[in-house]
């Protein structure tokens, strides 16, 4: 017999055919009200569960009885308790790397569009608002030759160094848990504080994970510190930030603009401050999705979810501190 496993998020159906081959699969496209009543029913017999976002804690693994391995397809994976999927002898995998240039790409997206003000002017133009030569209150400011500081310089925060230092000619400043050597030798990254870090930088893009440490790492201090006409980029997980002190920070003209991809609270609230800021670039969650990477992410997670289950170390095994 076949080990059952659930597959909780839509995947192509090359990547359910490949998991179909020697797991039998009990199929949801999301979880939600409907759904999620039958996944728990599910979840009792299931070996293996393949998804994202899930709150994987100790609730959730006492109704999981059979349950030998949790494969996230994203990279970050601050939706699971570590400690609670040790205790239960659970395996956890992610999908690290094959994102990295995409997610890239969309932090340049926000670095540029925030820098550039493409939202606000595209809407001037679409609202029939141009009917002569640009003013100079709708001019941006320049991203190259500027200076990039990336909090958490890691597999991201590297594929971001290569794009500001080959493609804008821009100086990189870091701040990591542990120097980089890549960013430096290659993109010529200088490591310093965060607070020099913070003091110096015209773009301060944050690209941490969300662990104890890095919840609200930059807060009204950080903001504080930051240049007046800095533009502060999270690509990181919403709670990093103190919200709170980046709208002051905003509204107060104490930074000149953001460029956010994550909330705290996803989807926002639709009547959250930041929607109705004009010094804000709002993305929904879209760091690494193309059609291209999401496949290559879903089917990543779906070889780590048979390898597990048929014996081997699945590859992307998250390795518990
Ligand atoms: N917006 C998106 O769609 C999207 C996409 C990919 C990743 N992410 C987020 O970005 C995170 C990073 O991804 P990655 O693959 O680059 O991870 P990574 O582990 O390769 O890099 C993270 C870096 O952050 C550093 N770091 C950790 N704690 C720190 C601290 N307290 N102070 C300074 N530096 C610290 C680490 O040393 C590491 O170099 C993910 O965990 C995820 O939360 C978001
Ligand atoms: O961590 C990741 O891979 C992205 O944020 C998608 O959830």
């Amino acid at each position: 017999m076949k080990p059952k496993v659930i597959v909780y998020k839509k995947v192509d159906k090359k990547v359910l055919d490949f998991i179909q081959d020697t797991l039998d699969v009990t199929y949801f496209e999301k979880l939600d009200s409907q759904t999620y009543p039958v996944f728990l029913e599910e979840l009792k017999e299931a070996q293996g569960i393949l998804g994202s976002k899930l709150k994987v804690d100790q609730e959730l693994l006492g109704q999981a009885p059979n349950l030998k391995i949790v494969c996230n397809t994203s990279v970050g994976y601050d939706n699971l308790d570590l400690s609670a999927l040790a205790e239960h002898g659970v395996m956890a995998t992610n999908t690290p790397d094959i994102l990295n240039d995409t997610v890239a790409d969309t932090i340049f997206g926000l670095i540029l569009s925030s820098a550039r003000r493409v939202p606000e002017l595209d809407q001037w133009v679409k609202t029939g608002q141009w009917k002569s030569d640009l003013e100079e209150k709708w001019f941006g400011v320049d991203v190259h030759h500027k200076v990039l500081g990336i909090i958490g310089m890691g597999r991201v925060g590297t594929a971001i160094a290569k794009r500001a230092y080959c493609g804008f000619d821009m100086e990189i400043l870091y701040h990591n848990r542990s120097r980089n050597e890549e960013a430096e030798q290659k993109y010529n990254a200088t490591y310093c504080s965060l607070d020099d870090l913070l003091k110096q930088s015209d773009f301060v893009c944050l690209m941490t994970p969300l662990t104890p440490e890095t919840e609200k790492l930059i807060g009204k201090r950080e903001f504080e510190l930051m240049k007046e006409t800095a533009i502060f980029i999270n690509g990181s997980r919403g709670k990093t930030v103190d919200e709170q002190a980046l709208i002051h920070a905003l509204k107060t003209r104490g930074i000149l603009g953001a460029g956010l991809d994550v909330f705290v609270q996803e989807p926002i609230e639709k009547d959250h401050p930041f929607l109705a800021m004009d010094n804000v670039v709002t993305l929904p969650h879209i760091g690494s999705a193309t059609y291209e990477t999401r496949f290559k992410m879903d089917m990543m997670a779906a070889v780590n979810l048979v390898a597990g289950l048929q014996g081997e170390v699945p590859p992307n095994l998250i390795k518990v501190k």
